[in-house]
């Protein structure tokens, strides 16, 4: 497969509600897709990074500048996925844009040979269960009331956005309104270890995880809390490669790991990650960046591999947008289905995907 070039796409995509963590809140997407070229195929890739450096250091006008000066220049001579880690692994970081790029080249490869990504990962399920985020809300009654309306939608599990002084609360309210749904927690690090003892008070529920409590650098901070709570302790931000999974792993600083193919590098990583994570038998369970139907179709390939053995959170379209630029992924019964055709099996739709460009840039090679 000979590479021509690749476009960089911004779309700006509003929510159909605030989504409030304990870093801030999102109210629209500002989304950078990477479309690959070559004589044979195109290919998408989608960049998971969020407008500023808040859930990690990455943010979306970065990635768009290290694709145009470092990355896209650096894979003028590679003819396929496997070569772009190798052709990237001199820059630092960016692991959200080279997550993009990769992507794209690997959708475009396995595109030209009709080959489904899901097949390709080693996926073995042809739909998978689906849980859903809940963020921060103003009130316990906003909070029920999104959950009651996420249960009644048939997600299998729901995942709660904490943070201090918004925790037992929450928790306890959905507990007492549901009772045994399964029902995890989220931090994304707004917790220290000195904060031990209150979050052992999350203990009574039975949550299945709690998410990134600490600094995504506390790798050690984990492995201190995780002896003082009894809720299994689940890592995300930390998370940032196969090495840094068998670290957290061998430290006892996670029972559980929240695989984002973004967050790490891409999805090639995200196998190796639960390659390591299964060895070990650690379950692991696909994550979400807000993804449009581009993300979130690979995403639901990963998901359907053996050792996700926890719903993810690859929740329907509409869980946050209105019109998506793909055809929609719909809820069935909880789940949602594994693309079937080549590659990510998935492609944008012309009108929706022009109605929110927001600017295209081509790099030739
Ligand atoms: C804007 S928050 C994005 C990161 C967050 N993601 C979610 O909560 C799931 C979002 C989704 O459903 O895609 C996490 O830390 O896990
Ligand atoms: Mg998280």
């Amino acid at each position: 497969m000979k590479l021509t070039g690749f476009e960089l796409r911004r779309i700006s995509m509003p929510l159909v509600s605030p989504f409030r963590t304990s870093f801030g809140t999102e109210t629209t997407r500002d989304v950078l897709l990477v479309r690959a070229v070559s004589t044979e195929a195109e290919g998408w890739g989608e960049c998971v990074a969020m407008s500023g450096p808040l859930y990690s250091s990455e943010y979306v006008d970065a990635a768009a500048d290290v694709l145009r000066r470092f990355f896209v220049p650096a894979l003028a001579s590679v003819d396929s996925a496997v070569g772009v880690g190798p052709a990237l692994s001199r820059f630092h970081g960016h692991r959200m844009a080279k997550a993009a790029v990769e992507t794209a080249v690997l959708d475009a490869e396995l595109r030209a040979e009709n080959r489904p990504l899901a097949r390709e990962l080693g996926a073995v399920r042809d739909r998978v269960p689906c849980g859903v985020s809940v963020g921060i809300m103003d009130s316990i009654g906003e909070l029920l009331d999104a959950v009651g309306g996420y249960l009644e939608q048939g997600y299998v599990r729901i995942k709660l956005k904490i943070q201090p002084g918004w925790d037992v609360e929450p928790v306890r309210a959905v507990r007492e309104q549901f009772g045994d749904i399964l029902l995890q927690v989220d931090a994304n690090t707004a917790y220290t270890l000195s904060d031990a003892r209150h979050l052992a008070r999350l203990d009574p529920f039975d949550l299945l995880l709690i998410e990134q409590p600490l600094d995504e650098e506390d790798v050690l901070g984990h492995a201190d809390l995780a002896q003082q709570i009894s809720t299994p302790v689940c890592l995300d931000e930390s998370i940032t490669s196969a090495r840094a999974a068998a670290a957290a792993i061998r430290l006892r600083a996670c029972a559980i790991v929240n695989i984002k193919p973004g967050r790490v590098g891409g999805y090639l990583e995200a196998r190796r990650i639960h390659d390591v994570c299964v060895a070990n038998d650690i379950p692991v369970w696909c994550g979400g960046m807000l993804e449009t139907g581009i993300g979130r179709a690979a995403n639901v390939a990963l998901a359907a591999l053996p050792g996700c053995t926890l719903p993810g959170d690859t929740s329907a379209s509409d869980r946050y947008f209105r019109t998506d630029i793909t055809v929609p992924f719909t809820l069935d019964n909880g789940h949602l289905p594994v693309p079937t055709s080549g590659g990510i099996g998935i492609e944008p739709l012309e009108a929706e995907l022009a109605a929110v460009t927001t600017s295209t840039e081509w790099l030739p090679l």
